[in-house]
């Protein structure tokens, strides 16, 4: 094999989680290539990515990883352990941070109390505790620079927002000193301004000695990329140098729900232009952070609202004295339907006209959550089922079910299923009970371009179908349904 191969498959084929991802896996990595990988599935995708970290079964074929030939020979004559995973770096989509104590046991609500930060570590520990198994020129210093986290190196995990986890996660990763870094989908929760200065941290990271491979959408692919890949689920389909790569949608296929049953599964109120929300001088602030100040906002019944601003800027909190999850919110002026938060209602009665989708949610259900589970949740506005459920609601459930293709993943745990079968699952739960304000924050975020364009058209047609009112919250404009006309801008 010539020397300047840093890995090669050939002819592999690929099993992922028990079934065959990849049947004839093909992939050549050379010295000085930076690759983004695109394609219509998320799955296969990460499956791509967990091949080249040696996290699938090659039944057939071959992968061969000369990048780490001379480290492995070198940690032999030393008798000491080693891996080529040692030099290697990756960032998934489900990335989890630990508390203190090392256990995943955040609450949703925890965000937002922040008297409970004392449990998490801060940015800076974050970053000092990652342990790099070779040297390399990563300093907490020049990681946060990178990813732009000097004015958070002593924030708890617990209190950064989305995009802010996100760069910490990315950061985190350099602190590996790796040879090969890996990323699904890195773009994801990173606001416009960041999505576009992504290609000088990616240049940064070039400039230091590491080769880079993403997985992408084909409208984004950040500078200091020179390959791209098209990925389908034989293999690698296509290859061109970057400069050469069609800016063209790759997209082939699109693809439905049964429309008429999702009608059928919403109500059909009249319409009315009621008040349901009414922001008056809001001012919330952390310590010395001041995140909202003096915000006025007023939502009449079956508007559609686009709720946008840079990583940081306070639209989750905001959407967190909306659903009841701020104790901040009691003091201050905010009306639901004509009711001052605060004026005696009980948390259920302010939950039970809302239903709100995030991202973040699956990881918050308790540990025997089952996606048909989850979705009956949503009766009872609690984070997994814990009551009796009526033969009708049952059925309700079974609909949705249908609906959303999760009939044959209905009993797997919330957290086993596919971003995208979460994604669903969690839409469904907000669904299920016929809210009057649908609130979306991120919720398209991490799926695959067509799952992306699918999510859309459903939030469509569900304006279209039934006068709901939406609070939608994207970094994207290419995510926001057509019918929403009206934007609150934060930051
Ligand atoms: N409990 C807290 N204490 C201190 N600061 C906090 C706390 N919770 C949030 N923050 C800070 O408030 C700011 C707003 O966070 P928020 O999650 O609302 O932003 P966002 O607009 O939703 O961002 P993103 O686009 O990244 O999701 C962030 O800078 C975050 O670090």
């Amino acid at each position: 094999m010539h020397q300047t191969t840093l890995l090669s498959i050939q002819s592999a084929r690929i099993l992922h989680g028990g079934i065959q991802q990849f049947s004839d896996l093909n992939f050549s990595w050379k010295k000085g290539e930076h690759w983004a990988i695109v394609g219509n599935s998320g799955k296969e995708l990460s499956a791509f990515l967990e091949t080249l970290r040696g996290h699938t079964i090659v039944s057939a074929g071959k992968i061969s990883r000369p990048f780490s030939w001379e480290y492995s020979q070198q940690k032999h004559n030393d008798g000491q352990v080693h891996s080529f995973r040692d030099l290697i770096a990756y960032v998934s989509q489900k990335y989890e941070l630990k508390n203190r104590s090392n256990q995943q046991n955040f609450y949703f609500q925890q965000r937002f109390n922040s008297s409970e930060s004392e449990q998490t570590l801060t940015v800076k520990e974050c970053l000092k505790q990652v342990e790099p198994k070779i040297q390399g020129p990563w300093t907490v210093e020049n990681a946060s620079r990178a990813l732009n986290l000097n004015g958070l190196l002593d924030q708890s995990l617990l209190k950064l927002s989305n995009g802010e986890t996100r760069r910490l996660v990315l950061a985190m990763g350099l602190m590996r000193q790796p040879r090969l870094y890996l990323m699904d989908q890195p773009l994801t929760g990173l606001d416009v301004k960041t999505r576009a200065a992504f290609g000088k941290t990616l240049q940064a990271m070039i400039q230091s000695g590491i080769h880079v491979l993403l997985t992408t959408s084909p409208g984004e692919i950040p500078d200091g990329i020179t390959h791209v890949a098209q990925l389908n689920a034989s293999g690698i389909i296509q290859t061109w140098p970057r400069e050469s790569f069609p800016h063209k949608d790759l997209q082939q296929t699109k693809l439905a729900w049964d429309w008429n049953l999702l009608k059928a599964l919403l109500p059909t109120p009249a319409p009315s232009d009621e008040m349901v929300v009414d922001l008056q001088d809001v001012n919330i602030r952390y310590g010395e952070k001041q995140i909202l100040k003096n915000l006025n906002w007023q939502i009449r019944s079956g508007e559609q609202w686009l709720l946008k601003g840079p990583n940081g800027a306070g639209k989750s909190t905001l959407i967190s004295l909306l659903i009841g999850e701020n104790p901040q919110a009691y003091s201050q002026k905010i009306f639901l339907f004509g009711r001052k938060r605060g004026s005696g209602e009980s948390i259920w009665d302010v939950k039970r006209p809302l239903g709100f989708v995030a991202p973040e949610l699956p990881r918050y259900f308790s540990a025997n959550q089952t996606c048909r589970k989850v979705i009956l949740s949503g009766f009872f506005d609690t984070m997994g089922l814990f009551k009796k459920t009526t033969a009708e609601q049952e059925e309700f459930a079974d609909q949705w079910l249908r609906l959303f293709d999760l009939e044959p993943v209905k009993d797997l745990l919330i957290q086993r299923l596919s971003l995208a079968q979460q994604r669903w699952t969690l839409l469904a739960r907000a669904l299920i009970k016929h809210p009057k304000i649908l609130i979306l924050d991120e919720a398209a975020q991490g799926l695959d371009d067509l799952q992306r364009a699918l999510f859309r058209e459903t939030i469509q047609k569900v304006c279209e179908f039934c006068p709901i009112t939406l609070i939608y919250v994207s970094h994207y404009a290419e995510d926001v349904p057509e019918g929403v006309t009206k934007v609150f801008e934060l930051g």
